[in-house]
């Protein structure tokens, strides 16, 4: 288990961290969402103690990261890709981290070839592929076969085919029991692989949800409606949905299941020849809590709660 907890932190005039408290539970994975700048980076840096915070604390298992004796069984963390010896090859990097953190070089090849490196382990680090590297980065993290597991922005530089390797592996992890933390800028990167996210918004949390429920709480559910009769909208307006026109003869409806707007439609004998709903996206919640963020700030100055 990872937490942080009412961490701050300056970098001169800049506010990086501002009350940043949350926890990454065993089982699971946590997306770790927000713009540019939201502190995702500093909070990841100062959980392996490569930042002190000002304020606050980040522990690993329930201790400072740096206080392990060795801290990669406890916690992987991938924080800069590019950090890498360019004429190293692949495997002589894990073996030097291996080495230096004391854990012997037993478990080399085989976390090469978990993250699909295997074939390559004896070319130079320095000529792979952003991707490669974000592979070869995760590979370090599980060196030390963790219960916790901290990635920031693996999917950067991923082909679509890594993007999907990688959300396999981290459900994998996950389901292993181990905690896992992987922060993105993209809401929808983490769609069908967090159980929970924590997006933060300059320095601090605004929302700290599980998805499941936070997909079944958003309005996002749409349902598109193709009907050549011209009060099939008023129809479903006075159902209580509310309808935003598109093409020609089609209109979205929000507010109604597709359940219930095929039974007002057949209620009202107005026919149609398409009703399709469409699930809420994780793109649909962030918007949706970001804003009610945006209202709660506006309202009320001070820490944004969940
Ligand atoms: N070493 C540093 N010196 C000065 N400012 C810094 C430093 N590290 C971070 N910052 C600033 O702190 C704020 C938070 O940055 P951080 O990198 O943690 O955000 P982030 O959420 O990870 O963003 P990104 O998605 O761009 O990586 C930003 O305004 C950034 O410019």
């Amino acid at each position: 288990m990872i937490s942080v907890s009412g961490l701050r932190k300056r970098f001169g005039s800049t506010v990086a961290l501002d009350g940043m408290t949350f926890s990454v539970r065993p089982g699971q994975v946590t997306g770790f969402v927000g713009p540019n700048g939201a502190g995702k980076s500093t909070t990841m840096r100062v959980v392996v103690g490569l930042d002190a915070p000002d304020a606050g604390e980040a522990l690993v298992g329930g201790r400072p990261y740096r206080s392990l004796r060795h801290p990669m069984r406890h916690l992987g963390s991938l924080l800069d890709a590019a950090a890498l010896q360019p004429s190293r090859t692949a495997r002589n990097h894990l073996l030097w981290i291996a080495h230096s953190q004391g854990l012997g070089g037993g478990r080399v090849d085989e976390v090469l070839d978990q993250v699909g490196l295997g074939a390559v382990g004896r070319r130079r680090a320095g000529g792979f592929s952003l991707g490669m590297r974000q592979r070869l980065g995760i590979a370090a993290a599980l060196l030390g076969d963790p219960p916790a597991l901290m990635l920031d922005e693996p999917f950067n530089g991923m082909d679509p085919e890594g993007i999907i390797w990688i959300r396999g592996l981290l459900r994998e992890l996950a389901s292993q029991g181990r905690a896992v933390l992987v922060s993105s800028h993209l809401m929808g990167e983490l769609q069908d692989t967090a159980d929970h996210v924590v997006i933060a918004g300059r320095g601090r949390i605004i929302a700290d949800a599980n998805v499941a429920e936070l997909l079944a709480t958003v309005a996002g559910g749409r349902v598109t409606v193709r009907s050549a009769e011209p009060g099939a909208a008023a129809v479903l307006a006075g159902a209580g949905g509310s309808i935003t026109p598109g093409g020609t003869g089609a209109f979205t409806v929000g507010g109604l299941a597709a359940e219930e707007v095929v039974a007002v439609l057949n209620r009202h004998g107005v026919p149609f020849s398409e009703v399709a709903g469409h699930r809420a996206t994780l793109e649909d919640a962030y918007l949706e809590l970001t804003r009610d963020a945006v209202e709660y700030r506006a309202a009320t100055p001070g820490p944004v709660a969940s």
